[in-house]
């Protein structure tokens, strides 16, 4: 079974060393093969009005790995996320999970087979209390008749069973003490822990994270690194989206880089990062970039830096036009 109850490890381990080993020989290149792909996609489109938001030829994640997606703001890593997990649907193209064909598959469908993601913006509901959160991810995402058994109080077996892996569970990402406080007098970090946490109440293969890091102060980083990290060393496939460099740099084994809807390199941090097309994505047309290694890496970090302000400031623009609404 996919996710045991033991405590973080405590360092990389062997998974680590076998995902590195299985990518050392793979191209650098878009599109390339893996060689034991869990999750293959194959001319996947996603068309807003005239843009194409995603338009992927190939990609493959390799089993057990942890696998980064990354690219500048709008370059469609979102979207692809949600298209992968069912919660939205292709103008074209197929995917499939463990061999399987996603398409038409809808989102809880899809994470009871095995695939299940965080949001961005963590999910967590705020009335409802940290283990009924816990008690929706048992059921693949869905939920509905969980959530009426936890306010009936109809405990069956099953959901007993729930409550005690739930348990479990937020003993590992020390939630455990707040298992009956609301969600939403949880911080940011531990809403973060909470999703993830949540995600592993149905035993999933891949775990898809969407920007784990954002919004997590910095005493809960190492805790959360540690949590992704562990997921891998479990036997987990990670695929997560993430502006954060030195976070990318520091867990993934593989990098794939999206711009405007496509992939437009692949490969383990340190070489993707110092790829020109990735540095070409980033700052776009500012060819007056020198794209020799060491300044190629900083121009990069500051490409990455700008986004990543450029974004908060459009949440707090988000956040003021809602206050001033309420
Ligand atoms: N529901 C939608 N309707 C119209 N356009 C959309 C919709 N969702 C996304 N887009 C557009 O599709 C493009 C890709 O957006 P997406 O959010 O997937 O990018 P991203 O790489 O995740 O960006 P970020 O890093 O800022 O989260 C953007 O131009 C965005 O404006």
């Amino acid at each position: 079974m996919a996710g045991d109850t033991t405590a973080p490890a405590a360092a990389e381990g062997t998974r680590k060393q076998a995902a590195t080993r299985a990518l050392a020989d793979v191209p650098r290149v878009p599109g390339a093969e893996k060689p034991d792909p869990v999750l293959v996609a194959d001319g996947v489109v996603r068309r807003f009005g005239g843009l194409a938001a995603v338009s992927v030829d190939h990609v493959e994640v390799q089993r057990g790995a942890i696998t980064a997606l990354i690219g500048p703001n709008g370059a469609g890593k979102t979207t692809f996320f949600n298209l992968l997990t069912g919660f939205d649907r292709p103008d074209e193209g197929k995917w499939s999970f463990d061999g399987t064909d996603l398409a038409r598959v809808p989102a809880h469908k899809v994470a009871r087979r095995g695939m299940v993601r965080t949001f961005q913006l963590t999910k967590a509901l705020s009335r409802l209390t940290v283990m009924q959160n816990m008690l929706l991810g048992a059921s693949g995402q869905k939920g509905e008749s969980l959530l009426r058994a936890a306010f009936a109080g109809t405990w069956r077996s099953q959901e007993k069973a729930n409550t005690e892996r739930a348990m479990e569970l937020l003993g590992r990402f020390k939630l455990d003490t707040k298992a009956d406080d609301f969600a939403g007098s949880l911080s940011g970090g531990q809403r973060k822990l909470l999703e993830m946490a949540r995600a592993l109440m149905s035993d999933p293969q891949v775990v898809m994270l969407d920007e784990p890091m954002a919004g997590v102060n910095p005493a809960l980083t190492q805790s959360l690194l540690g949590h992704v990290k562990d997921l891998r060393e479990q036997g987990m496939t990670v695929l997560f989206v993430e502006h954060d460099m030195d976070m990318v740099r520091d867990i993934a084994d593989w990098v794939v880089v999206m711009a405007q809807g496509k992939v437009v390199a692949e490969g383990p941090p340190d070489s993707v990062m110092a790829d020109p097309a990735v540095i070409e994505a980033y700052l776009g047309g500012h060819h007056d970039v020198s794209l020799a290694d060491d300044s190629a890496a900083e121009a990069l970090e500051r490409a990455v830096e700008a986004e990543v302000e450029a974004e908060i400031a459009a949440e707090h623009s988000d956040d003021d036009a809602k206050g001033g609404r309420a």
